[in-house]
């Protein structure tokens, strides 16, 4: 992927990504989903974990449901002028080939033994509560990728609910999926659980691209 021409823009092109060496596209009419093996060497994770491990605090979600073990894993935000993040930002972005502008900085997310992400969407629902504070300068998610930076003795996979997929962690290995089916149009497809990790403790990274430039207000 290196040595092509990156053609940054708004939006990824599925077909472009699809033709890097060693993708895998997840066989899905209604989901567009890719897996990359081995996107970060293990010395990458290993820094990027004790980054996270660094600075972690409770995570959070939009349009709070009730439930609180809904999300209980920790969450991070990596900074951008870490040279290994800053490393890590540009090898996203020559995979996705959307211009960086359109990311949120980087996030860690660490769950130990019991600790799951339940079913949800990465875009904000536009009748949601909390859809202007998050949306109404930077639009919505397009592109999620996600690294797992590890994997835990048991359990941590990540289920598609809607395509009756499930990607089982491993260390450096990037998923990648467009949560629109267009401009303006969310794909209940993505729906999607980060299951309890059962033994041992599991690392991720996530990069979310917006429909409009990031701003840190
Ligand atoms: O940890 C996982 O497997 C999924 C994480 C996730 O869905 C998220 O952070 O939005
Ligand atoms: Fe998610």
């Amino acid at each position: 992927m290196s040595d092509r021409q990156i053609p940054f823009a708004v939006d990824a092109d599925p077909a472009w990504i699809a033709r890097h060496p060693g993708i895998q596209r997840v066989p899905s009419r209604e989901l567009t989903l890719f897996i990359a093996r081995d996107f970060l060497t293990p010395e990458e994770c290993e820094g990027l974990v004790e980054l996270i491990d660094s600075s972690r605090r409770p995570s959070t979600i939009a349009d709070a449901n009730g439930d609180r073990y809904f999300r209980t894993s920790e969450t991070c935000e990596l900074d951008g002028a870490d040279p290994l993040v800053a490393t890590v930002e540009a090898r996203l972005a020559a995979f996705a080939g959307i211009d960086p502008a359109h990311g949120e900085p980087i996030q860690g997310q660490r769950y130990a033994v019991g600790q799951e992400f339940k079913a949800h969407t990465d875009y904000f629902d536009p009748k949601g509560t909390d859809f202007q504070e998050y949306c109404a300068m930077t639009g919505n998610r397009t592109w999620t990728l996600m690294i797992y930076l590890n994997k835990p003795q048991a359990g941590g996979a990540t289920r598609f609910i809607k395509i009756g997929k499930t990607v089982q962690p491993e260390t450096g290995k990037l998923l990648a999926w467009n949560n629109r089916t267009g401009p303006g149009a969310y794909n209940p497809a993505s729906l999607h659980h980060g299951m309890k990790v059962r033994a041992g403790v599991k690392h991720v990274i996530t990069k979310w691209y917006r429909e409009r430039p990031w701003m840190a207000a």
